[in-house]
């Protein structure tokens, strides 16, 4: 199998699916390569396998230079970056790495939930910038001068802290105990004693258990979020194109409908024509101010600009993004809001996962050229 060419179209995934494919094919990098054009000249008639991913895969163009292709072999479920049709009309084999990511992708979207409405990363912030004040007073405090003209920088910090920021001083420790009596000391005084900008100041921390969640897609993906779901009590509903017969959870036909009726929405459905921007302005507005998104599917499915909007205005209360419409890009905007948990596409992203993937990839690819049938299947 070794003169078997691969082209491999995705920057690499993964070391150890590179490393598994360069022992049995010829790998091409493709990502890398600065003159494609030249190359795929060069190189066609050797390539019979592409591996791609959830960032690139095998669209029309790629597919008519390649005469010799046979199969696209996705380190990925999604199959969105590959040309279906032109694969059937072709006759190209088509596979995917199912089942094996559907419970880390599950645990990443209730993972960001519990982010999102418990102020997770926020929290982490928070405490790092107390301990990097406690650095600055440790340093400034070793400085060799006599100890009455020494300033001590974390009590100068605190003053300027609350000279401009005294109202938010006192809603915030109002608030804290209005919620929770026990925590305003300790709160309270953490935040003024580093004169950290006090991170919790006016945000309002919401329990997840309980919240009723909607998903929109109840695939493998959908129903492992709502199986997780049930065990935090919360009530689940969902859309999908056909109401399934076999669950129990409330179906409803319109997606406005559905973001209406939960304050957590969920989006684990496939991308395709019809989801694209499946998360417009009315269903942003139907899920409102108090209302959750997260999106564990495609940065497609959802019309940014729109999601953008309604966040900085806070038409929408909060939203946990995994996955983004121009990825590596994320809107700037997004940064600043601590009611949003921005992460870098890593739903299937665990050590242990990432290998299963890779082992069906492989194994898809061995199975074709040795003429067996295929692991997974889609085409
Ligand atoms: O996004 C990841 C995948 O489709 O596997």
């Amino acid at each position: 199998m070794e003169s078997i060419g691969v082209l491999m179209t995705c920057p690499p995934p993964d070391p150890y699916l590179v490393e598994q494919l360069e022992k049995r094919f010829t790998l091409f990098k493709f990502h890398s390569i600065p003159d494609k054009a030249h190359f795929l000249n060069s190189n066609k008639a050797s390539i019979r396998a592409v591996v791609g991913n959830a960032s690139a895969g095998a669209d029309a163009q790629l597919i008519h230079q390649l005469p010799n292709l046979e199969i696209v072999s996705s380190f990925s479920v999604g199959l969105d970056k590959i040309d279906l049709a032109k694969c059937r009309e072709r006759g190209i084999r088509v596979t995917n790495t199912p089942d094996v990511l559907t419970d880390d992708v599950a645990d990443l979207a209730i993972g960001l939930m519990l982010a999102v409405l418990r102020r997770l990363c926020q929290s982490d912030r928070y405490v790092r910038s107390v301990n990097s004040c406690m650095e600055g007073r440790l340093v400034s405090s070793s400085l060799a001068v006599p100890p009455f003209l020494q300033i001590d920088y974390y009590f100068l910090q605190v003053c300027v802290f609350v000279l401009l920021n005294i109202d938010e001083v006192i809603t915030t420790l109002g608030y804290i105990s209005k919620v929770n009596p026990d925590c305003s000391a300790s709160l309270g005084t953490l935040g003024l004693r580093n004169g950290a900008k006090f991170a919790f100041s006016k945000s309002s921390w919401l329990n997840f258990t309980g919240k009723s969640v909607g998903i929109i897609g109840l695939g493998r993906i959908g129903l492992a979020i709502a199986k997780r779901a049930e065990a935090f009590s919360c009530p689940i509903s969902y859309h999908t194109r056909t109401e399934k017969s076999d669950v129990k959870y409330k179906y409803y036909p319109s997606v406005v409908e559905l973001a209406a009726n939960c304050q957590i929405l969920v989006v684990a459905c496939a991308l395709t024509e019809e989801t694209r921007h499946i998360i417009n302005r009315e269903v942003i507005n139907a899920l409102g101010p108090k209302g959750v998104l997260i999106n564990i599917g495609r940065g497609p499915h959802v019309d940014e600009p729109e999601l953008v909007s309604a966040l900085v205005e806070g038409r929408l209360g909060g939203a946990g993004l995994d996955v983004f419409q121009d990825e590596p890009n994320v809107p700037e905007e997004l940064f600043g809001l601590e009611n949003v948990v921005l992460l870098p596409h890593v739903g299937s992203g665990t050590m242990e996962t990432r290998k299963e993937m890779a082992d069906l990839v492989v194994g898809n690819l061995e199975a074709h050229f040795l003429n067996k049938p295929l692991l997974t299947p889609v085409l």
